[in-house]
């Protein structure tokens, strides 16, 4: 892993020699590690920011998440471009477990406030990612009006996300303009993400909300073991992986054909906060728990088979003729056979945020989807979900968020570069 330091200006001209002439500052440290790292296959040191895809959509899901939505502030176009410059900088070095700025955390004049606020000096990138995303009140505002310019190149599938049965949507946990989801193995460095994220934007985004995760719900890789949700059930068997390649392009990456081109190699992320009555589920017997999800719960693996990625059996049926997988088994209702061929790269996060004063857990799962078109995918599945799903005694959800998330940067670029174009 690579130690994190704060570094002088004369450390960063070291580092990349006379490339700063980028006027962001430090953003040509970063550039002087491209290629260093594959985000595929390192599973310690930092990921790679640049590419042709943003990192943190296939990279394989990290331990933890400080996700955050952000209001724009101001109605100037330019202070937005020069923030997502700034912003772009900042995440190209941390994410190499560096210090913001030229002076980082504690090498600067003592006058002044610290460039980076410090609390991640010493510890390592702990495969941080930050993925950005444009939500469509980025685009319009609830009257309609053009904030930017940019009304024109809003995405079709970028849809407002429908009414679903049973939603209990909080509007201070739901949308946003802009959103940062900050993952890695080390929690205060994902905080770390944000926070200096947020105190960059000063003046032109505020904080919307913000959610940690503390436990991944999915794996992203055939690397990766997997893990399980407050239920106690595997979650994230059948997701899409990143060693998927082909389907990645059928089902996660916006094609040329798709449009709009800014958004080619881009994704759409679906954010939805779901409330589990964990007390309530744990009055629930084992048997039961296993019929609401169509999975054992020990192996994961599908009714009916012995190991957990053993293939599903929908047709299979128990001695008295019952479907050994019910007609409302949440892994049948978000089947792709089920559901027109339509599949998720899922990559939530547990959550408990203290009690809710009725002597309950605040606790659930942070949803994380990322997909080519959310028109063809979460929604009808979600709608599928939401109408039969046995599980919707024991979840509700009570935030979302629907972002368009561009292609990866490359040196020299910024987030959103060809939106602004
Ligand atoms: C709209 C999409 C989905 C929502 C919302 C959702 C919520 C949700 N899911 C679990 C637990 C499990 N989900 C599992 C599988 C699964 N879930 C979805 C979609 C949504 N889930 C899909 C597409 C799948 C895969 C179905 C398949 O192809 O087999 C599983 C089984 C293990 C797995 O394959 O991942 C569990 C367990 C919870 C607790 C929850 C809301 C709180
Ligand atoms: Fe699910």
């Amino acid at each position: 892993m690579t130690e994190r330091r704060a570094f002088s200006r004369r450390g960063l001209l070291g580092a990349a020699g006379a490339a700063v002439a980028t006027g962001v500052a430090g953003y040509a440290a970063h550039s002087a590690l491209a290629g260093e790292e594959s985000q595929a296959t390192d599973t310690t040191g930092p990921v790679e920011f640049h590419g042709t895809h943003q990192a943190g959509i296939v990279t394989p899901a990290q331990d933890r998440l400080h996700f955050a939505t952000f209001d724009v502030t101001t109605d100037k176009r330019e202070a937005v471009i020069s923030l997502l410059k700034e912003w772009t900088a900042a995440a190209a070095l941390i994410t190499a477990g560096r210090d913001i700025g030229q002076y980082g955390a504690v090498n600067g004049p003592g006058e002044a406030p610290p460039e980076d606020t410090g609390e991640a000096v010493g510890l390592p990138s702990a495969r941080l990612t930050i993925t950005i995303g444009f939500g469509p009140s980025f685009f319009v505002d609830a009257k309609g009006n053009d904030r930017f310019g940019l009304k024109g190149k809003r995405p079709a599938a970028l849809v407002d996300l429908p009414h679903f049965i049973g939603d209990n949507l909080d509007p201070n946990r739901s949308g946003g303009d802009i959103a940062v989801q900050a993952c890695s193995d080390d929690p205060q460095v994902a905080v770390h993400a944000i926070r200096n994220l947020a105190r960059i934007g000063f003046g032109t985004v505020a904080v919307r909300y913000s959610q940690l995760g503390f436990g991944r719900t999915s794996s992203t890789s055939r690397a990766q073991t997997t893990p399980r949700n407050l239920f106690g059930f595997k979650d994230g068997t059948n997701n899409l992986k990143l060693e998927d390649t082909a389907k990645l392009e059928q089902q996660l990456w916006v094609q040329p054909e798709d449009g709009p081109d800014w958004m080619v190699g881009g994704s759409y992320l679906v954010s939805r906060r779901i409330r589990m009555t964990i007390e309530t589920w744990d009055r629930t017997s084992l048997s039961e728990q296993e019929v609401i999800v169509g999975r054992g719960k020990g192996t994961g693996a599908p009714l009916g088979k012995a190991e957990e990625f053993d293939p599903i059996d929908f047709e299979a049926k128990n001695s008295d003729g019952e479907l050994k997988i019910a007609k409302e088994a949440h892994i049948r209702l978000a089947h792709p056979q089920f559901n027109n061929g339509a599949e998720l790269l899922r990559r939530g996060y547990n959550f408990v945020d203290g009690s809710d004063g009725l002597g309950r857990l605040d606790a659930g799962l942070f949803f994380l989807a990322y997909q080519r078109d959310p028109r063809k995918q979460f929604i009808p599945v979600q709608r599928q979900l939401a109408r039969s799903d046995v599980m919707n005694e024991y979840i509700r959800h009570v935030g979302s968020g629907i972002f368009a998330c561009p292609g990866g940067v490359t040196p020299g670029s910024y987030w959103g570069e060809k939106l602004f174009a």
